[in-house]
C-alpha cells in the first residue's frame, strides 16, 4: 500500500473546496488545501457576498428619494463610494478569517500558495514543496472571460470592480448576463451613467423572456442605455484618463470605465491536467461523472471548474456529496432539478423550474398564470415600476413546474416557493394556502 502525505489534497479553497475539505476531515481524513489567492474563494472574496453588500448600498439611492412620499424630509444626500467599498472589503476580511478558522478548527492544513499536479498522486506547491495525496480534489473555480481586441487591456472585470478608487462617472459593461445586469444596477444607483453593450439582442438568456423584457424596460426607464447586436472594435485611453470606445454596429462612446461581464471560464491553466491525463471539455471544463469523479480514478472535481451550474450552493453540495461518498462510504449525488436562482438586479429577478417555452416543448399541454402588478410601496412612492410573476403548470398533473418573478424582494420570496415546486406541489395546493395580506408574495397563491 502506498503511503501518502495526505488522504485528500484539495486545490482551491472556495465554496466547493472548503466544504469538501472540512467534511472529509470530519469523516476522519487527513486533509490539506492549497489556495493561491484568499481562502473563501470567489463567492466570499469577490463574488456573491461583496456584490450583495453593494446591492444593499445601491437600494438606498431610490429609498432616499421615495422617502419623501412617505413623509420624510431628508435634506441633501450624498454618496461616499470609498466608505462603502472599505466597509465591504472590511467584512470580506472578516469572512476570510472565519473561513480560515473553520478549516483550521477541522485540522485541515492550509497552504496559502498555488498548487499544480505534477505526477501521479503528486502535487507541487509554488514554494517548490512536493506533497502526495491518496485523492486529489480540483475545486479551482472559474475566471472572468476577457475579450481580446485592440485596447481591451484597459477594461476591468468584476474582480477589480470591488476595489475601484473612484466611482466612475460613465461605465460601459460588456455582456447581458448575471454580472452585467447586477453591476449595471449597482453603478447606476451610485450615480454613474451606465450602458450595456451586448453582442446579441437578449438579456439573461436562461431566464423567462417576459422577465428579462421587463427588466430591460425598467432599466431603460431608469436611464441605463443598451446597445444590442454590438461588438467591440477598440478602446483607446485619452489623455484625461477616459476611454474612447469604438464599436461595431453603434456610435463611438467615451466612458471612464469598461467592464467585461462576458462569462466565466473554468480555471484550469497550469494545473497539470495533461500530466495525469484528466479529460476536459470544449471550454476546458473538467469532465466528471455523477459522483464528481474524473476519468482518473483518484482525481475528483467540483464547482465552477466543471462548468455544470456556476452557483455557490451547487458547488457546496457537490463538495459535500464528494466528501460523503469518498470518505464516509455514503455514495451521494447532487440532484440538479429545480435549482432556484436569482439575479440581484434592480429590481431582482428569481426563478425555479421550467420557463413557459421549455414547459411547452417538454410537456405540451400547460397552463400559464400571470400577475402583472404595481407593488404597494411603489404606488405610495409614485414609482411607476411594475412587478411580474408567472407560474407554469403542467395541465395533465396540475403540478407547478415553474415560477418566475421580477419585483422587490423576489429572491427572498422565491426561496420558500422553490421548496413547494421541488416537492411537486400542485396549483390546487397553492390555491388552498391562505394568503398573507398585504404582501407581494400572496400573488402566488391568488393566481386565477
Ligand atoms: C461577481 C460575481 C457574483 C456572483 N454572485 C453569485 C450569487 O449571487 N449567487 C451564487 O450562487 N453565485 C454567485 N456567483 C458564482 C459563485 O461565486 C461561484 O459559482 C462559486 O464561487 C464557485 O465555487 P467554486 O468552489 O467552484 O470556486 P471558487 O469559489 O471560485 O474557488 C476557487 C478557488 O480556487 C483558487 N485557485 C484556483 N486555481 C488554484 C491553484 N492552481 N492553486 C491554488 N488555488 C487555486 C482560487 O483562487 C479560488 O479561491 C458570483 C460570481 C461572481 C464572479
Ligand atoms: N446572482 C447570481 O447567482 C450570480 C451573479 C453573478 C454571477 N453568477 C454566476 O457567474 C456566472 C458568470 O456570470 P456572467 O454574467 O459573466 O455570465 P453569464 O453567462 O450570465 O453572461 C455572459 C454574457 O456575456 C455574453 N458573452 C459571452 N461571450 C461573449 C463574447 N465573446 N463577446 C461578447 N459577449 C459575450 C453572453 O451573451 C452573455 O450575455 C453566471 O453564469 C452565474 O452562474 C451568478
Amino acid at each position: 500500500m502506498a503511503d501518502y502525505d495526505f488522504d485528500l489534497f484539495t486545490i482551491g479553497a472556495g465554496s466547493g473546496g472548503v466544504r469538501a475539505s472540512r467534511v472529509a476531515s470530519a469523516h476522519g481524513a487527513k486533509v490539506a488545501v492549497a489556495e493561491e489567492y484568499r481562502v473563501g474563494g470567489t463567492c466570499v472574496i469577490r463574488g456573491c457576498v461583496p456584490k450583495k453588500m453593494l446591492v444593499y448600498g445601491a437600494h438606498f439611492a431610490e429609498d432616499l428619494v421615495d422617502a419623501k412620499q412617505f413623509g420624510w424630509d431628508i435634506g441633501e444626500t450624498s454618496f461616499d463610494w470609498k466608505r462603502l467599498r472599505d466597509t465591504v472589503l472590511g467584512d470580506v476580511d472578516r469572512l476570510n478569517g472565519l473561513y480560515t478558522e473553520t478549516l483550521e478548527n477541522h485540522d485541515v492544513t492550509i497552504f496559502n500558495e498555488r498548487a499544480e499536479i505534477t505526477g501521479d498522486h503528486e502535487i507541487t506547491l509554488a514554494s517548490g514543496k512536493v506533497v502526495t495525496a491518496k485523492y486529489i480534489l480540483i475545486a479551482t473555480g472559474a475566471e472572468p472571460a476577457v475579450l481580446n481586441f485592440p485596447g481591451s487591456e484597459h477594461a476591468i472585470t468584476s474582480n477589480e470592480a470591488f476595489h475601484l478608487d473612484e466611482m466612475p462617472k460613465r461605465v460601459m459593461i460588456a455582456g447581458g448576463g448575471y454580472i452585467a445586469n447586477e453591476f449595471a444596477g449597482i453603478f447606476h444607483e451610485f450615480g454613474a451613467k451606465v450602458c450595456i453593450v451586448n453582442r446579441g439582442d437578449q438579456l439573461l438568456r436562461s431566464y423567462e423572456p417576459a422577465l428579462s423584457d421587463r427588466l430591460l424596460k425598467i432599466s431603460m426607464t431608469k436611464g441605463i442605455n443598451f446597445h444590442f447586436n454590438t461588438t467591440f472594435k477598440s478602446i483607446t485611453k485619452n489623455d484625461d484618463g477616459s476611454l474612447h470606445v469604438e464599436l461595431n454596429g453603434d456610435d463611438d462612446q467615451t466612458v471612464d470605465c469598461v467592464m467585461f461581464a462576458t462569462g466565466r471560464n473554468p480555471n484550469v491553466k497550469g494545473l497539470g491536467l495533461e500530466t495525469v491525463g484528466v479529460e476536459q471539455g470544449k471550454i476546458g471544463e473538467i469532465l466528471v461523472d455523477e459522483y464528481s469523479k474524473t476519468n482518473v480514478d483518484y482525481i475528483y472535481a467540483v464547482g465552477d471548474v466543471t462548468n455544470r451550474v456556476q452557483l455557490t450552493p451547487v458547488a457546496i453540495r457537490e463538495g459535500q456529496a464528494f466528501a460523503d461518498t469518498v470518505f464516509n462510504n455514503d455514495p451521494k449525488t447532487v440532484n440538479y432539478d429545480h435549482i432556484p436562482s436569482a439575479v440581484f438586479s434592480h429590481p431582482p429577478i428569481s426563478a425555479v423550474g421550467l420557463t413557459e417555452g421549455e414547459a411547452r416543448n417538454q410537456l405540451g399541454n400547460i397552463k400559464v398564470y400571470q400577475s402583472d402588478f404595481r407593488p404597494m410601496k411603489n404606488v405610495v412612492a409614485g414609482r411607476n415600476e411594475r412587478g411580474l410573476y408567472k407560474m407554469i403548470v403542467d395541465a395533465a398533473t396540475d403540478k407547478v413546474v415553474g415560477i418566475h418573478m421580477i419585483g422587490p424582494e423576489s429572491a427572498e420570496i422565491m426561496q420558500g416557493f422553490a421548496v413547494a415546486v421541488k416537492a411537486g406541489l400542485t396549483k390546487a395546493d397553492f390555491d388552498a394556502t391562505v394568503a398573507i395580506h398585504p404582501t407581494m408574495a400572496e400573488e402566488l397563491v391568488l393566481l386565477k
